[in-house]
């Protein structure tokens, strides 16, 4: 199956033999139950006329009981394999959308909304789901049966085979192409409400805390259940016009009964139908408009569809990231290699970098960082440190000059970018596991040891050790126990585990006291000696006389040498350290 080719034609063209036999189990339940029908209204009519003997009628006796066991076996076999066929569609959609959005992860913030995220994997799959079943499926089923149902007709009379084509044709194709122009504004108004709703929740819940603080939850749940009422209006409207396109489909149904009981009488008394068919004939029609209704509902449904279509598209189109994904497989030796070595020397030359809303974060940046070397980028805030940090962790591909890792570009490593280089951010996530399992997490092999050596070095181990329960202490939700120092510690502990060549400290210390600032940053700048080292940080705390420091300003690369030559040359840098 060719991938990015669309989330519906691919899966039918790779599942077409089992949709077929889903399709022809489909015909042949309904046309079962059409035959039972059929012959039951028969034997009904046969057995009033008092037939002299059962034998008159044992034929339809016996049909009637094999077509009705036919029937149920039948449906039950369309189900099942209808069902097979679309759980097997949707786990290859969910393993499809994993891994789109699994190398996205990180530039998932800022380029998709949470609400969108969630919507995506929480409903959008599930409404292609019902795409296939409530669409497809009986759709095609539905085309075959109104063939094999005029040709049936046909055969007894040609122009009432017509007119019942003509009468089907406006209630199953248009009455439901009409409702579909009716109410497919408010499909989309619907959809479109439950995404914003759908965000505007995340995003409450996402800071519940400050909504609590601010004292202002009365006003956001107003507001919420105001939009809520609005989209209820709609739904209500839509029900409405759905309720009366029902009641003028049953109408055409009790139409099309009498039409049929008038001409199958018509045709007896002409004498070309036995008496003991009219019911027959009528019965008929109640499984074939049992597979006809439901149609209008499928149709009406189209919309909402294809809402989670576009969204799913926009998922996998995403350019940037498809680019990353796909050239990272045919780099994976050198970056194996690369990560071997322990041996990294990162080049940015002449980076420039735009983002989608025209905002330059970047104009010209140069610079090298050695293996052993520890480079302290600066900046206010604003000024693009983040956009170097996603450029040189290959998440953002820069549009003019270079961002490599030994002449390979960074945008190369997609998913192997964790063998090369660790990042110790202002928020480490920490698992509801213990405290071993947490620090394990850096290197999944370590042994105990190896762990109580990578807390010694961050000087965790005493105090973890004075825990009752030690290192199989469990951290609770986002490890709550500990300290914001502590925190930071055992993060600092997982990268020693994790022994990558270039550690990126995203201002690490950030709303820590200073005192637990300077201590963490002597011990980090302790344990990580030989690492290539890049500190992004907004002031001057724990900086030595012989470190380099790049200071960037509104994307402008203004200042690079060491601490102790700014300190001698550059007014700005002193009064920045005064
Ligand atoms: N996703 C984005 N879309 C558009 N502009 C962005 C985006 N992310 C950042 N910017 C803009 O690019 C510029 C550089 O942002 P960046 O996040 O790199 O700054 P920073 O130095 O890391 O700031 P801080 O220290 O506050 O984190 C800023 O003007 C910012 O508003």
């Amino acid at each position: 199956m060719k991938k990015g080719k669309g989330w519906i034609y691919p899966y039918i063209q790779e599942n077409k033999k089992l949709i077929m036999i889903t399709v022809i189990l489909g015909l042949l339940t309904v046309l079962s139950a059409a035959l039972l029908m059929f012959t039951s209204g028969y034997l009904i009519s046969k057995s009033a006329t008092k037939p002299e003997t059962i034998l008159m009628v044992y034929v339809p006796i016996v049909a009637v009981r094999a077509l009705s066991i036919f029937r149920a076996v039948s449906r039950y076999v369309e189900r099942l394999m209808g069902h097979n066929v679309i759980l097997n569609i949707l786990s290859k959609m969910r393993l499809r959308l994993y891994k789109i959005i699994e190398p996205k992860v990180l530039v998932m913030e800022s380029k998709f909304r949470t609400g969108d995220v969630l919507g995506v994997l929480a409903d959008d799959i599930e409404h292609i789901q019902d795409i296939y079943l409530k669409t497809i499926f009986p759709y095609i089923v539905g085309f075959f049966l109104y063939l094999l149902s005029m040709l049936a007709l046909g055969s007894f009379s040609l122009e009432m085979a017509g007119w019942v084509g003509l009468y089907l044709f406006v209630s199953v194709v248009l009455i439901p192409l009409l409702s579909l122009v009716a109410t497919k504004r408010k499909i989309i108004l619907i959809k479109q409400g439950k995404k914003a709703l759908y965000q505007v929740l995340t995003d409450a819940v996402l800071g519940i805390s400050d909504w609590v603080f601010s004292g202002r939850q009365e006003d956001f749940i107003e507001a919420y259940e105001q939009k809520e009422r609005e989209l209820l209006l709609i739904e209500r409207k839509r029900r409405g016009f759905n309720r009366l396109r029902n009641f003028i489909s049953q109408h055409m149904v009790a139409g099309l009964v009498l039409i049929i009981i008038f001409w199958a009488a018509d045709q007896s008394e002409l004498g070309f139908l036995p008496v003991t068919f009219i019911a027959a004939f009528v019965l008929i029609v109640f499984p074939l408009t049992e597979v006809f209704l439901p149609l209008s509902d499928a149709v009406s449904q189209l919309p909402r569809y294809q809402n989670s279509l576009e969204r799913l598209k926009s998922f996998s189109n995403n350019r940037q990231s498809e680019n990353q994904a796909s050239k990272g497989s045919t780099y994976t030796e050198e970056i194996e290699r690369i990560a071997a070595a322990k041996d990294v020397k990162l080049e940015f030359e002449h980076v420039t970098f735009t983002y989608q809303s025209g905002k330059t974060a970047l104009d010209d940046v140069s610079f090298t960082l050695k293996q052993g070397e520890k480079l302290v980028l600066l900046g206010p805030s604003g000024s693009g440190k983040s956009t170097i940090l996603k450029l040189i962790q290959g998440i953002f591909v820069p549009d003019s000059g270079k961002v490599n890792f030994n002449g390979v570009s960074a945008s190369h490593f997609a998913k192997d970018r964790s063998k090369v280089i660790s990042v110790l951010n202002q928020n480490p996530h920490l698992f509801d596991t213990t405290i071993l399992n947490n620090i394990r997490l850096g290197n999944l092999n370590a042994t105990d040891e190896e762990v109580y050596w990578a807390a010694k070095q961050v000087k965790l181990y005493d105090y973890i050790q004075s825990l009752p329960q030690g290192f199989e202490t469990q951290l609770h939700e986002s490890g709550m126990r500990l300290s914001g120092g502590e925190r930071q510690r055992i993060a600092l502990a997982r990268i020693l585990l994790q022994n990558n060549p270039l550690v990126i400290l995203d201002e690490p210390t950030i709303g820590l006291d200073p005192r637990t600032e300077r201590d963490l940053l002597e011990n980090m700048f302790h344990v990580l000696r030989g690492k290539s080292i890049l500190f992004i940080t907004h002031h001057l705390a724990g900086i030595k006389q012989d470190d380099r420091i790049l200071f960037v300003d509104n994307g402008n690369l203004i200042m690079n040498g060491t601490h102790r030559q700014l300190l001698s040359e550059n007014e700005r840098y002193v009064k920045l350290n005064a």
